[in-house]
């Protein structure tokens, strides 16, 4: 690892009455694929907007390479490149969408081999697709074109937001190699969030997780949010479920606390007793992935999904009733 590219200090960011960012404090590191996970409105494309410097936080610090770019250098905004959620592309043929970039700054070397390049990377043939009109493609295909129009401009950080939102498996793959093809090259650092949890996994080599505006230690297993309530007898606290199920918290700090389990410390089986809670819950998927040795499970307990990893030659089958532990110490409160 070269170090610390970003360090974000208790920034926040703020829309109307809602913190898309609330006093988050990280660290990205230079030179690697960082990717960042977290529930839909956790505020992972706020974050990846201000790493763009497209928007200013409204408090704390964002540090890139030690120091605070504000306001913004043009010089910094050529070094960072960001393809937001939905990009955009212009009614206009592939060619030109492609060396829109290079045309603004004014580079007009050697074009048409660099757009052939770009094009070759996300593996579309430039005598196919140059001449071709947006709509005279797949959403796959635009998705690419975007993606080549942003490594043409080879940027030292490439900020991706949901690259493979809604494309094919093949196209997905595809961006996934042209993603780690740019990523071997000396000094880049590739910042990207998606959906899938798995594919995100994969192609990067750290991870971030996101939840409410800031970014917590590691993935969770299993989330609760309030009401909680206090068993009369026992004075345990508990979440209630739908089917009636309940699932043993500590005691909440506050009323809008959220109950978290990280995924590594939820065990398949075990006994419940003073120290670790347990429950039952249906296994609904069971992903193995070829050349690892886990197996991801995701299941429902007392009406709540949860996920977590087991060793494949001890995973269950969907449909299977199981019993989950985990350490009550191991319980946060976020
Ligand atoms: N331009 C905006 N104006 C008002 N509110 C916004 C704006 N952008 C984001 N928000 C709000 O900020 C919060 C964080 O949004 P953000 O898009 O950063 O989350 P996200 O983790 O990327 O979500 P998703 O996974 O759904 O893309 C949400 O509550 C969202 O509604």
């Amino acid at each position: 690892m070269d170090g610390a590219l970003y360090t974000l200090d208790q920034v926040s960011r703020c829309y109307d009455q809602s913190r898309a960012l609330d006093r988050c404090t990280l660290s990205i590191p230079k030179g690697r694929v960082t990717g960042i996970a977290g529930p839909n409105g956790s505020g992972k494309s706020t974050l990846l907007k201000l790493l763009s410097f497209i928007e200013p936080p409204d408090e704390g610090r964002v540090l890139f390479e030690g120091r605070e770019e504000r306001p913004f250098s043009p010089a910094v905004r050529y070094r960072v490149t960001l393809m937001p959620q939905t990009p955009f592309l212009m009614n206009r043929s592939v060619f030109k969408n492609v060396s829109y970039g290079l045309n603004v700054k004014k580079d007009r070397t050697d074009v048409a081999q660099r757009v052939s390049a770009a094009l070759s990377q996300v593996g579309l043939d430039f005598d196919k697709f140059a001449g071709r009109h947006r709509h005279e493609l797949s959403g796959g295909e635009a998705q690419r074109v975007a993606l080549a129009a942003r490594l043409i401009l080879d940027p030292e950080v490439l900020i991706l937001d949901e690259p493979t939102a809604s494309v094919d498996a093949a196209s997905s793959f595809l961006i996934r190699q042209a993603i780690l093809a740019f990523a071997s090259k000396p000094g880049k650092t590739v910042i990207l969030t998606s959906h899938d949890a798995a594919w995100l996994a994969d192609v990067s080599d750290e991870m971030l997780f996101f939840f409410r505006g800031k970014s917590v230690e590691e993935k969770m297993g299993l989330m609760l949010f309030g009401p909680f309530e206090r068993d009369p007898h026992s004075g345990a606290w508990l979440k209630r479920g739908e089917d009636g199920g309940v699932i043993a918290v500590s005691e909440p700090p506050d009323p809008d606390a959220v109950a978290a389990v990280p995924e590594r410390l939820l065990q398949l089986g075990g006994d419940a007793n003073d120290q670790h809670a347990g429950f039952d819950a249906e296994v609904r998927e069971v992903a193995r992935r070829k050349g690892h040795s886990k197996a991801q499970v995701t299941l429902i307990g007392a009406g709540f999904p949860i996920t977590l990893s087991c060793p494949v030659s001890k995973a269950p089958e969907p449909g299977d009733i199981v019993r989950v532990t985990y350490p009550l110490s191991s319980l946060q409160w976020l």
